[in-house]
């Protein structure tokens, strides 16, 4: 299993925690999933009312690390101020950062993304960049003090799946030791897989499990696919070409 900043998690699915129809669906999506990580928008618990402090119940109860997340920032400052929130009110140093920089792709910006990661590694946080896959990004993210990454697959609520195989795969190559989790645009267990099979540590979904018709078995269905791409590429897949080649042996074959 991954290993995030010293710490080995339970499972490679990671999932969101809005959206879901009722808390009831919620907690039975976590179960049925085995998803390690639950992330939590800060924003949302920062409000202290009553509805807060049940959901904070709901999601300790779940027993799984909760991962606080700076969701629906567009600014350095609102970003660093959120996650110091979320350190006193989680009690944790893990911090998924969003420093969005688009409101129509929800597409982070990556500038303002890096200053906020550095500034939050200088303060003993340890960061969860939500980034695009972009080589030179990372690597500035790296050098800043980043020991995960967590690139989209596609725009946050899509659905779309992996948008851009080739940068995913170029990221993984480029960085061979650092924990790589494919973060939004996810809409079904078999891109989940496809993240998994191309060398990813874990994924980090919300909508598509939130807004299944059933959340609970699609949650499942992404936990199993995780581990099926896990799987396979432990198996050391083979590689594709483009030229045919015959499976059944020519040995025996009748003579017309
Ligand atoms: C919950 C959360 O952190 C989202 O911002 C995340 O990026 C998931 O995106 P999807 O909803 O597209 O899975």
């Amino acid at each position: 299993m991954p290993t995030f900043y010293g710490t080995e998690v339970t499972s490679r699915l990671m999932l969101g925690t809005a959206q879901y129809p009722s808390p009831a669906v919620l907690a039975e999506a976590f179960r049925r999933s085995g998803a390690g990580i639950a992330t939590v928008s800060v924003r949302r618990e920062a409000g202290g009312d009553q509805a807060g402090q049940d959901f904070w119940a709901l999601i300790r109860d779940l027993g799984v690390a909760v991962l606080p997340n700076t969701a629906g920032c567009y600014s350095v400052r609102e970003a660093v101020t959120t996650a110091q929130m979320a350190r006193e009110l989680f009690d944790t140093n893990w911090i998924k950062l969003e420093v969005i920089g688009h409101a129509d792709t929800l597409q982070p910006d990556p500038f303002g993304l890096v200053d906020a990661a550095a500034q939050l590694a200088e303060d003993g946080f340890e960061v969860f960049p939500y980034c695009t896959e972009d080589l030179v990004l990372c690597e500035q993210l790296v050098e800043v003090g980043c020991k995960v990454l967590m690139p989209w697959g596609a725009p946050i609520g899509t659905g779309l799946g992996l948008n851009n195989i080739y940068g995913l795969r170029s990221l993984r190559a480029h960085f061979p030791d650092i924990p790589l989790v494919v973060d939004a645009g996810l809409g079904l267990p078999s891109q989940a897989a496809h993240a998994l099979e191309l060398g990813y540590d874990a994924v980090l979904l919300n909508t598509a499990v939130a807004k299944a018709g059933d959340p609970a078995a699609m949650a499942q269905a992404f936990g199993l696919a995780v581990e099926a791409g896990a799987l396979a590429a432990r198996a050391d897949p083979m590689d594709a070409r483009d030229m045919a080649a015959p499976s059944t042996p020519v040995f025996g074959k009748a003579m017309l």
